[in-house]
């Protein structure tokens, strides 16, 4: 099989209702095996381009090769190999976990005894064990993109799309599920991840493309991304609940509010010492302040020169 996933070239999305194309020409090249990931604000266009990576969605211009193959004159080629799971995760209302995780691992080629020895692998790992009994319709959000990630991996497609496949879950289970993709990748799956959650996922990522009103601003590994603004160090704030004289910021002025008490000032390092010399005589109004090297979502700032992506 060819070292190259997708060869993917001046592609275009426009919807008809829309003013601007969702994806508004854009090549990359996918490897084989690596774990790729999509990274940009919402509206972004990510959800539109693997949507049509998968087959599911047909581009207004461009092209999109598979392995080699010419996704828009072969559009079943995606339907063999690729898993996606989608932003709206759909899983049959009246199914159970075991069940769904089992059924679609014999239906992907596994044999029975394999197929079941992975649905338990799944629901032990998830956590999904006090909940085989629950029919879809009444598992939470969480629990339902558990298994939809769990249907998502089982079997070891050859593509492994996953939209968002961390939103709603608690931080203990967000790292198992990290584990089990770069697992997957290990297994010679290429893996593509949408994601806002940039700083955990930054420890997955082999490579990254960050989008932003459908077109790439950057892509390269996370190292290469943030070796553009490694010079930069972080000073991480998080002012008292009870002070109401924020003023003293002020002597900063590039600070960025965070949202709630969380304030951010990117330095260069020449200008370290006189920043915390500047913060000293205010640390009675800061809970809490750290140091630390610039991270991916800094770098995404940086480009975008606009909204820091929710974590
Ligand atoms: N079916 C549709 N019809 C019309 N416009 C659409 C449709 N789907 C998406 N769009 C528009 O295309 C643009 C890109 O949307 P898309 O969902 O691909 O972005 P995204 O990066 O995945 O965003 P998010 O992170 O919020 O999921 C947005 O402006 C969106 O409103």
């Amino acid at each position: 099989m060819s070292e190259i996933a997708y060869e993917i070239r001046d592609l275009v999305k426009s919807y008809p209702s829309a003013k601007t194309p969702a994806n508004d020409g854009i090549s990359l090249t996918i490897r084989r095996g690596e774990v790729f990931g999509l990274l940009g604000p919402n509206g972004a266009g990510k959800s539109t381009l693997v949507r049509q990576l998968a087959g599911m969605l047909k581009p207004t211009s461009g092209t999109i090769h598979l392995f080699g193959h010419d996704l828009l004159k072969d559009p079943q080629t995606a339907s063999n190999w690729v898993a996606l799971q989608p932003q709206n995760i759909w899983l049959p209302a009246q199914t159970k976990p075991r069940e769904v995780i089992e059924t679609t691992g014999r239906l992907r080629g596994l044999p029975p005894a394999d197929a079941k020895r992975e649905a338990e692998r799944f629901i032990e790992e998830f956590g999904l064990k006090d909940h085989l009994e629950k029919k879809m319709q009444i598992l939470s959000g969480g629990l339902r993109r558990l298994v939809a990630t769990a249907v998502t991996l089982i079997g070891n497609r050859p593509i492994v799309i996953l939209d968002e496949p961390t939103n709603d879950l608690d931080p203990e289970i967000r790292r198992v599920v990290w584990n089990r993709i770069r697992e997957t990748a290990r297994t010679g799956s290429t893996v593509i991840l949408v994601t806002h959650n940039v700083v955990e996922a930054e420890q997955t990522l082999d490579r990254v493309t960050i989008m932003r009103s459908g077109r790439i601003l950057a892509e390269g590994t996370p190292a290469e991304l943030k070796a553009r603004i490694s010079r930069q160090i972080r000073l991480e704030m998080v002012t008292r609940p009870d002070t109401d004289n924020l003023s003293f910021l002020q002597a900063f002025p590039n600070v960025q509010h965070l949202g709630q008490q969380r304030f951010l000032l990117l330095l260069e390092q020449d200008q370290v010492e006189s920043a915390i010399a500047d913060l000293l005589p205010h640390l009675q109004n800061l809970e809490d302040f750290r140091i630390v090297t610039s991270n991916l979502e800094d770098i995404y700032f940086e480009l975008s020169g606009g909204d820091r992506i929710a974590g």
